[in-house]
């Protein structure tokens, strides 16, 4: 089992295959970065199954995809399919912008995939464009039809922003209550590859907009997710997540696997290290060595909510979010 230094049972690893992404979100990649990893730097399939099979070992017993896009990367399917070979019993998940969903949900689910979280920010084919940077709107929503046939679990998440899409928050509650999905709003998280533009509802504003249509109780947090959960009086939950607040650091259970092989113990902070030398040359011994060093290393909470206003130097593109 993997124990953190303030007693945290971590048994969570998020995998970024890839920071590639066929949108331009406003609040994530507004722009074509700079430069993209260079492919060479990427791990392959292997060499993450490979961690994936120490980390696994370890005491990680639930694993979510992401990205970029993870459908961008060809064969995600066999890598999913490796996993679930291995430990069927985990909780294998994936969050997506369900472009590419329409075609892949079948093969998805069918290698083991079990959960899906999918972006849906607005109904509005022009919003979405403005939002994606293109016309988007009808592959996700094929995309997530698909998904729910071939019987997937699907939650929905959805950025809020004024002048945008925060007049839509009723309409994409309702769109995902009518198809079972549990939908959690986040809170817009400032970074600098964003646009400057954005001007994200905060949860007290989300709440009172609701509450304008719904009666509902705050359920507080579900397990360690950072997810804050409201009943409404029919029995459908809906969530917030406040990515700056901490009160979820306490359960906290996760750490994350950047594509090109950064461990990294907290969103919040800088410091990473790679796994990448020691599962290139096959030294499971050094991997788990990392692992287990990064675990250790994990801080107590974000900073973020701190007085300096500080914001994310870290590209949601690169961590998985
Ligand atoms: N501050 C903070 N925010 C997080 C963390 N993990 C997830 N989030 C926020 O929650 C958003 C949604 O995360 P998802 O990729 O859907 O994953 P999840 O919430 O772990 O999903 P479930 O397993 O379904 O609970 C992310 O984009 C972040 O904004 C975290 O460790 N810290
Ligand atoms: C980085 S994306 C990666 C997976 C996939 N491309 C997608 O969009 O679902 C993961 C999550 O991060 C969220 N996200 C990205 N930038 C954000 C920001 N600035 N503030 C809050 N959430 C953000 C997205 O809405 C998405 O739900
Ligand atoms: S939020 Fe997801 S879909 Fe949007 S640009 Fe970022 S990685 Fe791509
Ligand atoms: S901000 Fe860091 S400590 Fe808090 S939940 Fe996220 S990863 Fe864990």
């Amino acid at each position: 089992m993997l124990i953190d230094s303030y007693d945290r049972v971590v048994d969570y690893l998020r995998i970024s295959v890839t920071e590639r992404c066929n949108f331009r979100c406003q609040y994530c990649m507004p722009e074509k970065p700079f430069s993209w990893v260079p492919k060479e730097n990427l791990l392959t399939f292997e060499e993450l199954f490979l961690f994936v099979k120490v980390a696994i070992d370890e005491g990680i017993r639930k694993i979510r995809i992401t990205g970029g896009e993870p459908l961008l990367r060809e064969d995600l399917d066999k890598f999913i399919k490796m996993i679930f070979d291995y430990a069927p019993d985990i909780d294998l998940a994936m969050t997506t912008n369900a472009y590419l969903l329409k075609s892949t949900a079948q093969k998805l689910r069918d290698a083991g995939l079990k959960r899906l979280n999918v972006s849906i920010d607005t109904l509005k084919p022009e919003v979405a464009f403005a939002i994606a940077g293109k016309d988007v709107l009808k592959n996700v929503l094929d995309g997530v039809n698909e998904a729910l046939a071939v019987g997937l679990k699907v939650k929905v998440n959805m950025v809020p922003m004024k002048n945008m899409n925060a007049q839509e928050i009723v309409d994409v509650l309702e769109y995902s209550k009518k198809r079972g999905m549990t939908i959690r709003f986040i809170e817009y998280m400032e970074n600098k590859f964003a646009s400057k533009e954005i001007s994200g509802l905060k949860s007290d504003e989300l709440l009172s907009m609701l509450r304008e249509h719904y009666e509902f109780v705050d359920e507080g947090y579900d397990g360690a997710s950072p997810s804050r959960y409201y009943k409404m009086s029919d029995g459908y939950r809906f969530g917030i997540i406040e990515p700056y607040g901490d009160d979820f650091c306490k359960q906290c259970n996760r750490i994350r696997l950047t594509a090109e092989g950064q461990l990294i113990p907290c969103l919040y902070f800088d410091e990473a290290l790679s796994i990448a030398k020691s599962i290139k040359e096959g030294d499971i011994v050094a991997a788990s060595e990392v692992l287990r060093d990064v675990v250790k290393n994990k801080p107590e909470k974000n900073r973020w909510g701190g007085e300096d206003g500080e914001v994310s130097t870290r590209a949601f593109y690169e961590t998985g979010g």
